[in-house]
């Protein structure tokens, strides 16, 4: 067990540490003195009511607000990195945590493999000299194009979509819109995948397909992923560790077995309610036994 959880998995270290986070909005204070760590390796799932504050932890983790009081740690290779302290986009090239947003954001109207592309846009620019060495066509910006190309190509074949590579992004299902945002956040090579609600809009059987690929990002790219889900059957099958938030505050976290079973979350999700008088179908959405 760490000092910021009652998680700790043997033989991982925590990639992200958040330590007294508290985020005030005027009056309003969305994040309330949070601590938790993700680890290297693992699905960690932030759930919670409607307006816990799950996107605002990770609108501070991606530098889109400055926290009012907190330190945000990523592990680096060689250093750590202070990310309250540093701007959005060095938070994603250089301290390797890539996010995708509650609402779909691809660029409809340019194809799938030019939606992976763009996001790797970083590395071209730094292999162009600033536009320079792509403009002579040298060696050294037409062999990162090649590679942006071939990342890109293998993104499309891990989501299924490599056979529509040539066609636009909107003319895509609503869940293999999805998959694609996930495939551009891994062409930015993250270290930490931050997902808010991923499963969002989607079907039963695109669902499974979403939890197919977060457990094949976490196991074959060995990254750690943080999730924002409010769908349980996402959240209980394929995350490692659950922090629960309500008002701002952690209120419980541990393993699946041991979040569904807390009494504050229960209580959290659906008030004061004996469980007797639950509907099935709302009991088995926080996990219990009817
Ligand atoms: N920019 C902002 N200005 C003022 N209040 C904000 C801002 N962003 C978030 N809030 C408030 O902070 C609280 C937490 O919001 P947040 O969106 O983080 O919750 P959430 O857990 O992600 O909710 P949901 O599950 O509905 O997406 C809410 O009361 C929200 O209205």
């Amino acid at each position: 067990m760490s000092q910021l959880d009652n998680y700790a998995p043997p033989g991982k270290a925590p990639l992200l540490t958040v330590e007294h986070l508290t985020m005030r909005f005027g009056g309003l204070v969305a994040i309330n003195d949070l601590s938790f760590a993700a680890y290297e390796r693992d699905i960690t799932a932030l759930i919670g009511p409607n307006g816990a504050g799950k996107t605002t932890v990770f609108n501070c983790l991606t530098g889109f607000y400055k926290p009012t009081v907190g330190r945000i740690t990523m592990k680096g290779a060689g250093q750590d990195y202070l990310l309250e302290q540093m701007e959005g986009f060095r938070i994603t090239r250089i301290a390797g945590v890539a996010r995708t947003f509650q609402n779909i954001r691809l660029f409809s109207g340019m194809t799938l493999l030019e939606n992976l592309i763009v996001a790797q846009h970083n590395e071209l620019m730094d292999a162009s000299l600033f536009s320079i060495a792509g403009l002579l066509g040298l060696p050294r910006y037409r062999n990162a194009e090649k590679a942006a190309i071939e990342l890109a190509k293998f993104w499309l074949n891990r989501i299924g979509l490599y056979e529509r590579a040539d066609q636009p992004a909107s003319s895509l299902p609503y869940g293999a819109q999805r998959r694609l945002e996930i495939a551009r956040a891994m062409c930015t090579k993250p270290r930490l995948l931050c997902l808010d609600e991923p499963a969002a809009g989607l079907n039963p059987r695109e669902s499974a397909e979403l939890n197919a690929l977060l457990l094949s990002v976490r196991n074959d790219e060995g990254i750690g992923v943080l999730l924002i889900e409010h769908d349980m059957s996402v959240v209980m099958k394929i995350s490692d560790h659950i922090v629960v938030l309500d008002y701002g505050r952690k209120i419980s976290d541990g393993t699946p077995e041991a979040v569904r079973n807390d009494e504050n979350v229960i209580k959290a999700y659906l008030g004061e309610v004996e469980e007797e008088e639950l509907p099935p179908e709302v009991a088995s959405d926080v996990g219990m036994q009817s």
